[in-house]
């Protein structure tokens, strides 16, 4: 029982979880009334939330509890960014077995409040729970600026398709680990800590992003869902997708040959997910910053073709790698 959180008790747990946290600006009323009241001037907060579960989301062999803190905020962050907002509030559920050790929950929270500096907001609220499985569910909140929000159904033929942020790193890190192989460092560690370029969303919608959202399915399974919204197909350039040393790197460790090697990196970059890069859709001519990499373009839907619906993004016209995480059809 010593140093556990079934030894510790929920309310001692939760004051310790608390008692971590800095208040930040946005917040009017943090943690300790039934409910948290964020600052909104215009009345429009982003919120979303996201998931965890021990076993499908992270392994405690693979990541440690502050790794999970982090990604715990960046997976649910990247979605408020990928609407153009900026980062306030976040809430966290935490589901846990009696047996586990505080120390993980409390490295689990330095994580969290670790990632929350990097990328703004602070945590105003949760809950405790019980469970088998080790299970945390994260609501995120954001802030529009008086921005209208970037969705998905925006995108019109003639539009430029870009991303900014890392593709195909964490999927890679995923890989190397199932294998027991420590590296290359930047893959292992964009899986066990991802890192959105969370202010870039905003920067997107103020370039004029007509839609936009952050890659945590896979590229192509992710821009499928910003053709069926807006009724538009993509075609993805192969030779735009430029991978980053590491990756190809990685894919050479997990035995891809010399010849084969760019392939297997760019497959990773339209089918790997988790980085949470940011993919957006801009009007044609849009001048973007550096950060952003072009790499397709909208075209039209030609017909009826059932074939559009289900594959809407292609790489130079075919049918991209298979991949894309489903949670119930693997
Ligand atoms: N159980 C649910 N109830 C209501 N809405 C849900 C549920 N699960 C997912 N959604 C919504 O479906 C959309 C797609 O979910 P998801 O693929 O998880 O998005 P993302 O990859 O951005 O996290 C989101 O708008 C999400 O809020
Ligand atoms: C132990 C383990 N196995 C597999 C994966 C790979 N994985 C799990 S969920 C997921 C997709 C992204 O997560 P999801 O819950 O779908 O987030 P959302 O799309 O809602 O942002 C991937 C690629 C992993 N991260 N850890
Ligand atoms: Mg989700
Ligand atoms: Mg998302
Ligand atoms: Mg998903």
């Amino acid at each position: 029982m010593r140093n556990t959180i079934g030894g510790l008790g929920e309310f001692a747990l939760i004051a310790r979880v608390t008692s971590q946290f800095p208040t930040t600006d946005d917040v009017i009323l943090g943690p300790g009334d039934d409910a948290a009241v964020v600052a909104s001037p215009d009345g429009r907060t982003v919120a979303t939330t996201d998931l965890l579960v021990e076993g499908r989301h992270f392994r405690r062999e693979w990541s440690t509890a502050r790794d999970v803190g982090h990604r715990a905020v960046a997976q649910n962050f990247a979605d408020v960014a990928a609407m153009g907002a900026r980062p306030t509030g976040l809430l966290i559920g935490f589901a846990a077995p009696a047996d586990l050790p505080v120390s993980w929950a409390e490295e689990f929270t330095a994580g969290v409040r670790d990632e929350c500096a990097v990328a703004g907001g602070a945590v105003v609220g949760g809950d405790m729970a019980g469970s088998d499985t080790l299970t945390i569910a994260v609501t995120a909140l954001g802030d529009l600026q008086g921005r209208a929000p970037v969705r998905r159904d925006g995108a019109r033929p003639g539009d430029v398709v870009a991303y900014t942020g890392h593709l195909g790193l964490s999927a890679a890190g995923l890989a190397l680990l199932e294998k027991g192989i420590d590296g290359p460092a930047e893959c292992l560690s964009e899986h066990r800590r991802p890192s959105p370029p969370y202010a870039l969303g905003a920067e997107a919608a103020r370039l004029g992003a007509t839609a936009m959202l952050d890659v945590s399915d896979g590229l192509a399974q992710d821009l499928g869902h910003v053709c069926r919204a807006s009724g538009v197909r993509i075609d993805l350039e192969e030779e735009a997708l430029r991978p980053e040393p590491a990756l190809v790197e990685a894919v050479r460790v997990l035995g891809a040959g010399a010849d084969t090697a760019g392939r297997a990196a760019r497959d990773l970059m339209v089918a790997g997910g988790e980085d949470h890069a940011l993919a957006a859709v801009f009007p044609p001519h849009t001048v973007l910053p550096a950060h952003w990499t072009i790499v397709g373009t909208v075209a039209r839907t030609t017909g009826e073709t059932a074939a559009e619906n289900t594959i809407p993004v292609t790489v130079d016209g075919r049918v991209p790698p298979r991949g894309g995480w489903d949670h119930f059809r693997r």
